[in-house]
């Protein structure tokens, strides 16, 4: 079968980093081993470490922890090695050292056939994210003749609303939106993309995914780890800017949003701008209503004892960072009014767990026995397992065998792994693999991530002007009691905690 992607190179800025080793390099690898990168192409790493070529390729794939769990086969990755090589630089922004690159580009391009095709990968501290892009341009690399250039961003695309619209400006200035593609990690999970799946190609869902007959949407993003060594960079970002602003808003907008008219990225990437349009704002003394802010004291998690957040490297001892969030919010349309939406996310919690929990209302009347909680509990949940044990489940009452009509809750359980025996791609791969092929369908908008932050930006200065606390909960339990408050007055639900399960190899969490 003919291979789709254009000959290209990819050049990764920052490649003698953490994330390039970690996960661009491994994901690049495993394109190649999967056969997806196409005949014609060579990786190009830019730093300012100096290496030669050899001693890039000993740093990122021979000596590389990251590749060695990897289905590390010697042989390949000598062949692949002969694809990568190295620029180093003196500025990564400096005009000389673009021309430097452009050059080594053109000689690359000759050597492999691969003609004036480039992926710029900007995998540096964030403040060179504009300027790197402008010495691009300086040299005609944003627009070569003859060929293509794309420029893929990395998180976090901006502290708050006016610096991501500056920097869109920046780089919309030199790229086109289309060839701008802002990385977002959730989106190449194949759980999230299943989210999209599961509601536009079954006739079942959709009639039942509004307001009529949904009561409340939970989305939790729960991190066993603490912040480790990333303190420095954590503290300056906290729990809301992490995971809410980006990832659990993607996820969220592939739960709520309207059916798109097309599975293309400008039908998709319309609809999401909607929905974050939709998002009623939460401002001022709602902030303290709604938004639970949070951060951990010491305690005993499932990776062993950890001090508390203020104690980590990086982190001052009188940080206001918060490390958990729960929130309670609503969406302002036809679809949606009324339901209240909630999302959490912390570091130190019990599991690492991903999921959506939809909880439908209650049938309109009791009829059978055994439901003796029926006015405090609804029983049909659906849940969506991002990660881990990929799947999900579906909860509703069924009769107990013997006499009368008990009702007794049961779970329909369906494990993403049992479609398919193949490795399912990892969310680099997926997502560098689109890039290569042209479609930005699962990268964010430019428009959409200023959408976003003008959600998050409010809670974030009411924070900053303390005007609502900062609760604390210890390591190893589920955050705060106040998270739990988020759910007075609505009857019938309240946040799930899966719970660890040891039932067979299978099971990892359990209904
Ligand atoms: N690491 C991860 O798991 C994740 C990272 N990211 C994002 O990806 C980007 C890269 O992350 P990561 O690799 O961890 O970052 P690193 O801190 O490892 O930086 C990457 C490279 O940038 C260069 N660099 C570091 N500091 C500076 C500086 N002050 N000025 C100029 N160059 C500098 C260094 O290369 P040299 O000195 O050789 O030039 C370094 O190897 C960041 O923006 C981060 O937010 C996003 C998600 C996850
Ligand atoms: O982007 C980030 O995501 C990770 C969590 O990602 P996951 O795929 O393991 O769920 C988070 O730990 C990190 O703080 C954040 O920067």
């Amino acid at each position: 079968m003919a291979n789709p992607i254009d000959p290209h190179i990819l050049i990764i800025y920052g490649a003698s980093g953490d994330l390039a080793q970690r996960k661009l390099i491994p994901a690049v690898f495993d394109l190649y081993r999967g056969g997806y990168l196409p005949e014609k192409f060579a990786l190009l790493g830019a730093s300012r470490t100096d290496y030669t070529d050899e001693a890039f390729r000993e740093k990122v794939l021979f000596e590389n922890e990251f590749m060695q769990g990897n289905g590390y086969d010697e042989d390949q990755l000598k062949a692949f090695s002969e694809l990568l090589f190295y620029q180093d630089l003196k500025a990564y922004d400096g005009v000389e050292d673009a021309k430097k690159l452009k050059a080594k580009l053109e000689d690359l391009g000759e050597q492999f056939e691969t003609g004036s095709n480039y992926i710029f990968y900007l995998s540096t501290p964030p403040k060179l994210y504009s300027s790197i892009p402008k010495a691009l341009a300086e040299v005609g690399l944003n627009k070569p003749e003859n060929g293509w250039s794309r420029l893929v961003v990395e998180k976090p695309f901006g502290y708050d609303e006016k610096s991501a619209k500056q920097l869109n400006e920046e780089l919309q200035s030199v790229f086109r939106e289309n060839d701008i593609y802002r990385i977002d990690h959730y989106l190449g999970k194949e759980t999230v993309q299943n989210l999209l799946v599961t509601r536009f190609a079954n006739g079942f869902f959709e009639p039942l995914w509004n307001r009529n007959y949904i009561q409340s949407v939970q989305i939790t993003a729960a991190e066993t780890v603490g912040v480790g060594s990333r303190g420095g960079y954590y503290d300056e970002s906290g729990a809301l800017r992490d995971m809410i602003q980006n990832h659990l808003l993607q996820v969220l907008a592939h739960v709520a949003m309207e059916p798109p008219i097309r599975a293309d990225a400008y039908s998709i990437r319309g609809e999401k701008m909607k929905l974050f349009q939709s998002l009623r704002a939460i401002t001022g003394e709602q902030v303290a209503q709604q938004v639970v802010r949070a951060q951990y004291d010491a305690g005993d998690t499932k990776d062993g004892h950890v001090e508390g957040y203020r104690e980590a490297e990086g982190v001052p001892d009188d940080s206001m960072t918060e490390t958990y969030v729960a929130m309670k919010f609503f969406i302002d349309n036809w679809r949606w009014a009324g339901v209240p939406f909630f999302i959490r996310t912390g570091k130190c919690l019990p599991l690492k767990v991903t999921e959506v929990v939809i909880t439908f209302k209650n049938p309109p009347q009791a009829l059978f026995s055994g439901y003796d909680d029926y006015a405090l509990k609804c029983d049909n949940q659906l849940i969506m397992r991002i990660q881990p044990d990929e799947g999900m489940a579906l909860e509703f009452g069924m009769k107990v065998p013997g006499e009368g009509f008990r009702v007794k809750n049961v779970d329909m359980d369906f494990f993403y792994r049992d479609l398919t025996t193949k490795d399912v791609p990892e969310s680099y791969s997926r997502l560098l693999l689109d890039c290569m092929k042209g479609d930005p369908t699962l990268y964010a908008r430019g428009d959409s991530v200023e959408q976003a932050w003008a959600f998050v930006d409010p809670i974030l200065q009411a924070w900053e002007k303390n005007e609502a606390p900062l609760a604390r909960y210890t390591a190893g339990t589920w955050g705060p009691e106040e998270a739990d408050r988020l759910w007075d007055g609505i009857t019938g639900a309240s946040w799930r905690n899966p719970a660890e399960s040891l039932i067979d190899d299978k099971h990892y969490t359990k209904l």
